[in-house]
């Protein structure tokens, strides 16, 4: 029987709000320039491309709770959660391009709506699961699994423009990998929740092999679900992708973050990416900026089939002499 043919719908959602350094907004397009869309095709992935989200202007937005931008957070997550069922319903893998890690609420929240109960595998070097009242930075994208974990419900405060949503993702779904730098208050969640984290410590332990094992059998534990990865480009270290906001020295090589990719593409469950954090101006020579947008892509390619052994079509005959 023919392989089921791999299917990517494009979102790109260029929104900064979520932190305070401007450049993240373009990673959509710089994503997109350096051939994402030609690349999926040539390895017989076929790609729609549902273009770039349009994000309400809003003017008055002050703090709340002590967090910054919260009213623009919460409208460009409503519209990416919109976007990201269409692309569901549309039957294509939902890859989602940012703009900063806040993003994650939307996408997942909308990936949930289309197919229910899912997985999440967050592979960054931070948490990303202050609340809002235990962020020191008030910045949203350190923050988005604390609006999505059900768990933490009661320690989040209801903000303006998040009154759409209600959390989707329950703690013993979540996998992290690659986390190096998470809060106190953080590290007390995830101790609390009882998350299962492969640190980096882990990392260095097990070898990445063993711990994409124990990932998919830990998320296959009680049946099989959609799996949602939303993978921070600050998960691999800043030696390949510096130009990122938030940069943690001893992240994952460049092989590891692709073997995690490899190896979640033939669980044949993976039904969304999200691939954020790509900041061009965080760049100091264009050679990291490139690196950094360079290695975004492969991952991207990693999900949809691309190996490193290569591959030929299945029709394939050498030329006769
Ligand atoms: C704040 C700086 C000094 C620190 N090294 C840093 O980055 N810290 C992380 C950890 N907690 C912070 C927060 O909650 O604001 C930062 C979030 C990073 C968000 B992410 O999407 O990039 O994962
Ligand atoms: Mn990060
Ligand atoms: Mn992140
Ligand atoms: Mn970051």
């Amino acid at each position: 029987p023919p392989l089921p043919q791999r299917s990517a719908g494009i979102i790109g959602a260029p929104f900064s709000k979520g932190q305070h350094r401007g450049g993240v907004e373009t990673g959509p397009d710089r994503i997109r320039a350096a051939g994402l869309l030609q690349r999926l095709q040539q390895q017989g992935c076929a790609v729609k491309d549902y273009g770039n989200l349009a994000f309400e202007d809003l003017t008055d937005d002050e703090p709340v709770r002590g967090s910054n931008r919260v009213r623009a957070v919460g409208s460009a997550n409503q519209r990416l959660s919109e976007a990201v069922q269409a692309v569901k319903k549309d039957g294509h893998t939902a890859v989602m391009l940012g703009g900063d890690h806040s993003l994650a609420i939307g996408s997942i929240h909308g990936h949930s709506a289309a197919v229910g109960q899912l997985s999440v595998l967050w592979v960054d070097a931070h948490a990303d699961v202050n609340t809002p009242l235990t962020s020191y930075t008030g910045n949203l994208h350190g923050q988005p699994l604390s609006y999505l974990l059900r768990e933490l419900r009661p320690k989040v405060p209801a903000l303006p423009n998040f009154s759409w949503m209600q959390p989707c993702v329950s703690a013993r779904d979540l996998v992290y990998i690659g986390l190096r730098d998470v809060d106190p208050a953080e590290h007390y969640i995830l101790k609390l929740l009882g998350v299962k984290v492969f640190s980096m410590s882990e990392v260095d332990q097990l070898g990445v092999a063993r711990v994409m094992e124990e990932t998919c059998d830990y998320l296959c534990s009680r049946g099989k679900k959609p799996i949602h990865l939303s993978y921070d480009i600050d998960a691999i270290d800043p030696s390949v992708t510096p130009a990122t906001g938030t940069p943690v020295v001893g992240g994952l090589t460049y092989r590891e973050g692709l073997y995690i990719t490899e190896h979640l593409c033939q669980t044949g469950l993976l039904s969304a990416v999200d691939l954020v954090e790509v900041n061009p101006l965080r760049g100091r020579t264009e050679e990291e900026v490139r690196s950094t947008v360079s290695t975004a892509v492969d991952l991207l390619l990693g999900c949809f089939g691309r190996v490193r052994e290569g591959n030929h079509p299945l029709d394939y005959h050498l030329p006769e002499p």
